[in-house]
């Protein structure tokens, strides 16, 4: 599933207001020296700070290198990054995706002693849980490169995630077109807009995800900023299918077992997760992989 939802409509002027700053903060941060962004370096165990280029590489069967880099925030603020700013930020995202997971539930028809709050109460804020807000900053590529894309095809790893976008971005966000296997179509984007991707998280309960990437836009010398809420259920959550009568009825499901994005991958490699931290686990060494084998990857 992939929705869109309109701020300018359903929030307040300050929420935009926020937002910008927020996307202004973010391309402040990458313009800053590298030697400044190593400060916040990545740390594995954390799955929190500033990533470089190809540090991962989230469809680690493909050719393709990723362009892009990323600063990982953690709701829970392990990080220690300090701004009181990305609290608000990330408690307001977190927020929506409560409603939406309501919202989702209901549409389900969950047949649980939970109903309609069966995800919601899967998603407490104040639980441990891999919840992260990152930045994203593609930069321009001098000359279409071969084999680049800004991010490979992939699903989240967590449950929801809320995508937002800057006014001018240059496109590039693709999804795989629904009841289709691996036919990308380009999102409509819009200014003020949340876009929404269902995770590997609602797969396990329902069956489906939104498979997406970012590819170089026509003009690869506009670079693409982008902020993403990943909202992930709490650790020790279950991942298996919920009980729902729409899903029963459900003749349209597609069999994603043939495609070759990694989660499957992973899997084989890493036995099956059972819970929401184990999947997180699964997927952050499965990215990383390739920087484990090239000795690249330390603490
Ligand atoms: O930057 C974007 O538009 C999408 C990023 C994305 O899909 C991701 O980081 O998982
Ligand atoms: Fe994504």
């Amino acid at each position: 599933m992939l929705a869109t939802f309109d701020l300018q409509r359903l929030g307040e002027k300050k929420d935009l207001d926020e937002l910008r700053q927020a996307l202004k903060d973010s391309k402040e941060f990458f313009a800053k020296p590298i030697e400044e962004k190593i400060l916040n370096k990545y740390v594995p165990s954390t799955n929190a700070g500033w990533l470089k280029i190809g540090s991962e590489k989230i469809n680690q069967k493909s050719g393709n290198t990723e362009i892009k880099e990323a600063l990982n925030i953690r709701k829970d603020r392990i990080d220690s990054m300090d701004s009181g700013l990305i609290d608000k930020f990330i408690q307001q995202c977190h927020r929506v995706c409560l409603e939406l997971l309501v919202a989702y539930a209901a549409c389900l028809q969950i047949e649980s002693k939970d109903g309609d709050n069966y995800f919601s109460n899967r998603h407490r804020y104040n639980q441990p849980s891999g919840d992260v807000l990152r930045s994203l900053y593609y930069p321009a590529c001098k000359q279409d490169i071969s084999r680049a894309i800004r991010a490979d095809g992939h699903s989240d790893f967590g449950s929801i995630t809320l995508l937002f976008l800057e006014k001018s971005d240059p496109g590039g966000l693709e999804i795989v077109q629904s009841g289709t296997k691996d036919t990308f179509i380009p999102v409509n984007q819009q200014d003020g807009c949340i876009i929404v991707n269902t995770g590997d998280l609602i797969e396990y309960w329902t069956g489906s995800s939104t498979i997406h990437r970012v590819v170089i836009p026509r003009d690869p010398s506009r670079p693409r900023y982008s902020i993403a809420y990943f909202c992930h259920a709490e650790d020790s959550t279950n991942l298996e299918k919920v009980d729902s009568k729409i899903l029963r009825q459900d003749i349209n499901v597609i069999d994603r077992s043939s495609l070759s994005f990694e989660d499957y991958a992973a899997t084989k490699l890493y036995g099956q997760p059972k819970t929401a931290a184990e999947h997180l686990e699964m997927r952050l060494k499965h990215i990383h992989s390739h920087e484990v084998a090239n000795g690249g990857l330390d603490e």
